[in-house]
């Protein structure tokens, strides 16, 4: 467990749901209950919360958790930046979770799109963007706490200037900047400067989205790389195991994603064995800075957040 400034214990692996499809990600839920998650990353982007939510309710139903075991985490999509349509998304996607409340609400981008139910809304071609500032949006998260909707509230995908902005005009601080951590970027300076600002990290696409594998714009995840296979044979684990323990190394949590419950139990299975400083070294020099979500096509975006180098 990591403690969050809220005082709030957010577990360190936790469950990935992105392209969990929805017809298997209610039974993913329970299995990953069963076999010890307790930290569950949704997004209403993933188009996939009532199905986590049915399973969620069926865990606590049968009696397996309660619900003050479980730390749920949700995302604003960013279609819904302006202040007033916060709480009311919170509500919805409580709803669809069957939750009364969330653990931790983060902004997904700082950037926002035009208020729509497209996911990437378009006009005339272009994307559809708002200009609505982060810190207008800020204060919709701030009311989700004060209402007792959301105990923890945070970001994701804000770079340090972004987030050095919020601090500056914030009643309630955010408690996580969840951004993508892996190998291929490991995103060390953002880590120890969010770390200065008593800010924890969730890393994203842990395992380098290994479903992507052959996409020629994707970094190769490293789970591939040879001397990562030989770490593993070495500690009897899998190079999914060796990546989890490194990225855990760095302080960080994480959030694997799978609907093989073979590979949760995998996932979960990494705090029996230490990587030696030598391997962690051969580690980070596999680092190229190099993102899957690069979102480059929102560059010109007034708040998009990586032309800055953290
Ligand atoms: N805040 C943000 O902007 C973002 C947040 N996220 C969050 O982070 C989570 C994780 O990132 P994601 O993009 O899913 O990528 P991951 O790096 O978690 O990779 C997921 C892929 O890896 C496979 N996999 C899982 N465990 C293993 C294993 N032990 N060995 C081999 N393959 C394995 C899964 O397969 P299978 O399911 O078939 O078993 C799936 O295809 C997301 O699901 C989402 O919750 C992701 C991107 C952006
Ligand atoms: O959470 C997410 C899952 O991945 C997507 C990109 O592939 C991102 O857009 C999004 O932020």
């Amino acid at each position: 467990m990591l403690k969050l400034n809220t005082g709030h214990q957010i577990p360190i692996i936790g469950l990935g749901t992105y392209k969990s499809d929805k017809g298997e990600v209610s039974q993913a839920v329970q299995d990953a209950i069963d076999v010890g998650y307790r930290h569950f990353d949704c997004a209403w982007f993933y188009h996939n919360e009532s199905e986590v939510g049915v399973g969620i309710q069926a865990k606590i139903q049968d009696g397996t958790v309660k619900r003050e075991d479980l730390f749920v985490v949700t995302k604003l999509w960013n279609n819904f930046h302006a202040k007033e349509c916060v709480v009311p998304m919170l509500k919805q996607q409580l709803k669809s979770l069957q939750l009364d409340y969330i653990d931790l609400y983060l902004i997904h981008w700082p950037f926002g799109f035009k208020e729509t139910s497209d996911s990437w809304p378009v006009d005339e071609g272009s994307a559809a963007y708002s200009d609505v500032d982060y810190l207008e949006t800020w204060q919709g998260m701030e009311e989700c706490v004060e209402l007792g909707l959301a105990r923890a509230i945070g970001i994701s995908n804000f770079n340090s200037a972004q987030i050095t902005r919020l601090l500056n005009a914030v009643k309630i601080k955010p408690s996580v900047n969840q951004i993508e951590v892996n190998p291929n970027i490991n995103n060390k300076k953002i880590i120890q400067f969010c770390k200065e600002k008593g800010i924890v990290v969730t890393g994203y696409c842990p395992l380098g989205r290994v479903d992507c594998a052959n996409d020629p714009d994707i970094p190769k995840p490293t789970i591939f790389d040879e001397r990562v296979i030989a770490m593993a044979e070495k500690y009897k684990k899998t190079p999914a195991q060796i990546i989890l323990r490194y990225l855990i190394n760095l302080g960080i949590t994480v959030i694997p994603k799978t609907v093989t419950k073979k590979r949760m139990i995998e996932n979960l299975n990494v705090f029996d064995f230490d990587l030696e400083g030598e391997e962690t070294d051969y580690i980070d020099s596999l680092n190229k800075n190099v993102r899957i979500c690069s979102f480059s096509s929102f560059e010109d975006h007034k708040y998009f957040p990586f032309h800055l180098e953290y």
